[in-house]
């Protein structure tokens, strides 16, 4: 095995539905660029219709990008699918298993038809806790049950790199959990895993790496620390009765309720111990004081509802460099 090897390399990614020019159609993936290297957990965020689901598909060969390139083990998963395809595993949005089958039966079906299946239909459905609903059928499964079945057939061929397009969709916390143990252990084994999801734990769970996008472009990319340190910390406090704010010694401005203070920082330590000295020197008491660093959350609500990067008409935003080493790239920060 190549280690560092890149295994998924896109660049200037474009979708394009419908008529090329004119009206009517609508470039969905806006010139994408990412690479990931064999081992990473990938994950692609975005707001509902941000192109995930449209990039996702182009890498696993399912449709022909209008513009850039994408190569999966250096192949053109679309013209050379017959190359690319027995080494990858999809799970896609929805599954799309006859609904009168039971479980059993598609595994079998499923089994059949992958050219490098592993394991016997008892097995498969082990993997994914399914074994107990082999005889139900397809449409008497819940949500999430669905879901399992799907992961269990992408997972048939003991892919190389599997692409998971939300996962864990309609899953209970257990059976979300469970999804992730699976993804860990996949990992573990030198899979490699490129996930959308709309859970931004999910995301900090697993991915060594993330993209968010908006609007067909990716805005940020790097690992989940590297999102989150580049927006700014809180610290929160209230202030006891008769201390006027005014009084506080910050350099950075803070948003003041009544007695309650809110400051947004990106330099963290050196407010808090400014705070802090002060507090002590004065001999006040900060009620409730809190101060954490950005959440995930936090920065992909900013990022996908428009703070972060404008247009790059080169397409050339959220780039990693060769080599694969993960850093934070931020058109608007540039
Ligand atoms: N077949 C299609 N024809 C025309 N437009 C489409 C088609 N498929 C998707 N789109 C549009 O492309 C945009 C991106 O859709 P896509 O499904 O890739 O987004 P997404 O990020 O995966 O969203 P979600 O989180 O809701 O799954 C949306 O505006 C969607 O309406």
């Amino acid at each position: 095995m190549d280690i560092g090897e890149q295994v998924i390399e896109v660049s200037g990614l474009r979708r394009r539905y419908g008529p090329a020019r004119g009206s009517g159609g609508f470039e969905a993936v806006r010139g994408v660029t990412f690479s990931v290297a064999r081992g990473e957990v990938f994950a692609l965020l975005g707001t509902n219709g941000a192109g995930k689901t449209s990039t996702v598909e182009l890498l696993e060969g399912l449709a022909e990008p209008s513009g850039g390139r994408v190569r999966v083990f250096g192949r053109d998963p679309y013209r050379e699918r017959a190359l690319v395809r027995p080494r990858i595993g999809v799970m896609l949005q929805e599954g799309g298993f006859p609904s009168d089958l039971t479980v059993a039966e598609t595994a079998r079906m499923w089994i059949d038809c992958t050219s490098r299946a592993h394991g016997g239909v008892a097995e498969t459905l082990e993997t994914v806790g399914l074994a107990r609903r082999a005889d139900v059928r397809v449409k008497q499964l819940s949500g999430g049950e669905r879901r399992r079945l799907d992961l269990a057939m992408a997972l048939l061929g003991r892919p190389e790199v599997l692409f998971l397009d939300e996962p864990t969709t309609g899953l209970d916390a257990e059976g979300r959990r469970e999804t992730w143990r699976l993804v860990r252990e996949l990992r573990a084994g030198g899979t490699t895993v490129l996930l959308t999801t709309h859970y931004l734990e999910e995301a900090e769970e697993l991915a060594d790496r993330l993209a968010i996008m908006r609007a067909g472009r990716v805005v940020v990319s790097g690992t989940p620390a590297e999102v989150t340190a580049a927006r700014p910390s809180r610290i929160r406090f209230t202030l006891p009765e008769g201390v006027a704010p005014a009084r506080l010694p910050l350099s950075v401005p803070a948003a003041v309720h009544g007695r309650h203070v809110e400051v947004r920082t990106e330099r963290m330590q050196e407010a808090l111990t400014e705070l802090l000295l002060w507090a002590r020197r004065e001999e006040v008491a900060l009620e409730g004081l809190d101060a954490r660093s950005a959440s995930l959350e936090e920065a992909f609500l900013e990022i996908a509802h428009g703070g972060g990067a404008e247009e790059d008409p080169d397409g050339a935003d959220g780039t990693d460099g060769p080599g694969g080493t993960a850093r934070l790239t931020e058109a608007g920060a540039r």
